[in-house]
């Protein structure tokens, strides 16, 4: 069968305390991929990944691994005979044995007998040289590559991770997080990492898969995720965004940076025009004779700087503006630091807003 996903799952549900704690949840990850389930605490992420590995049982839903059943409400392969590697925040390598024993620990035989293997995979994750070391003699993230090499071990056909990479410090997450997605690649596991951090998501994930109160609402490539977001919730997952709320009018709003087309929605109905700080467009007064906005940027608004920060990278300037007082976020690349009552304009770049029925 071509394109046999190697994971799939179909209408998984789980109640809890009479909660649907995962609520119809259906997705695929083909071999090589890397699908990151994205959520808010509590959303059911985790409940997901444990049906999965098979420590929880789903109410109703079916799960396949290379198209043959592995669990339904009748029939159940147990977790060992799932062929799954299991990666958690909390992984712990046993204390008493040294690094080949514990990547080995998994294998039938032991480190004598997989020698080859155990030590190509120390080798992948940069590991070789701590073969003999003890667990306590590792950082913090030496023990994560470590538990990364045991978990692929056994050549899972399927990697389950969740929030893998949260007991590490920033400074090593990067570094580690690419390294583990390299050594996933190139062992061709499926891999579905759960994570809370959209940032993460971002970077590892071939397809992101959104969670919120144990439903997937989005699921698409990390860009279109971002760039096409389903709902105002969906655009404020991932960033700080602005709100500017309107009436519709002959399937137009009007706002103060110009009118933006709502198409199918009815008149009188409100509508949420949504837009990234980064697609703000700050402009000056040119000595009276006031901004001057491309055709993309509409209607320039009049604001008051109310605070101006510098973040490293860029710089975030908030605005209350002189429309209704509201406040409006900018986020500029470089250094930016306007004095706070500098009065200045803002264009909105109409190309990057999302219009949402408004939920209240
Ligand atoms: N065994 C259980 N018994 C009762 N409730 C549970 C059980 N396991 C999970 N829950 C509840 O189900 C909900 C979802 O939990 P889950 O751990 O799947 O969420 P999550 O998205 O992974 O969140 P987090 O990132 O905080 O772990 C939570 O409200 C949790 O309290």
């Amino acid at each position: 069968m071509p394109n046999t996903p190697r994971l799939e799952i179909q209408n998984i549900k789980r109640q809890f305390d009479g909660l649907n704690v995962v609520d119809d949840v259906s997705l695929q990850v083909q071999p090589g991929q890397v699908t990151c389930l994205l959520g808010p605490s509590g959303c059911g992420k985790s409940t997901t990944l444990r049906i999965i590995a098979g420590v929880d049982m789903q109410d109703s839903g079916k799960i396949f691994v290379d198209g043959n059943l592995v669990c339904d409400t009748v029939f159940r392969v147990p977790p060992e005979g799932r062929s799954i590697g299991l990666m958690f925040q909390d992984f712990a390598l046993f204390p008493h044995l040294p690094v080949a024993q514990n990547v080995a620990f998994g294998l039938k035989g032991g480190y004598s007998t997989n020698k080859a293997r155990v030590d190509q995979l120390l080798d992948k994750v940069d590991m070789l040289r701590h073969v003999d070391s003890y667990p306590h003699e590792l950082s913090g993230g030496e023990q994560q590559r470590v538990a990364l090499a045991r978990a692929l071990a056994p050549r899972p056909r399927i990697m389950l991770m969740d929030e893998p990479f949260s007991g590490l410090d920033n400074r090593l997450r990067d570094g580690i997080r690419d390294q583990t997605l390299e050594v996933l690649k190139d062992e061709g596991a499926a891999v579905l990492l759960v994570t809370h951090e959209p940032a993460e998501a971002m970077r590892m994930a071939d397809e992101i898969a959104l969670m919120r109160r144990g439903k997937i609402v989005q699921q698409g490539a990390p860009y279109n995720v971002y760039n096409a977001p389903v709902d105002r919730a969906a655009a404020a997952f991932f960033s700080d965004v602005n709100v500017i709320r309107s009436q519709v009018h002959n399937a137009q709003a009007e706002t103060p940076f110009g009118r933006f087309l709502c198409p199918g929605q009815q008149n009188g109905r409100m509508v949420d025009i949504v837009i990234r700080p980064q697609h703000l467009r700050i402009d000056f007064d040119r000595d009276g004779r006031g901004p001057n906005p491309t055709p993309q940027d509409g209607v320039p608004a009049r604001g008051v700087v109310t605070r101006a920060r510098f973040m490293g990278s860029e710089s975030l300037v908030e605005f209350r503006m002189d429309y209704d007082g509201s406040i409006l976020k900018a986020q500029v690349p470089n250094v930016f630091l306007p004095q706070v009552g500098t009065a200045l304009w803002l264009m909105i770049r109409r190309d990057r807003c999302f219009v949402f029925p408004s939920d209240v």
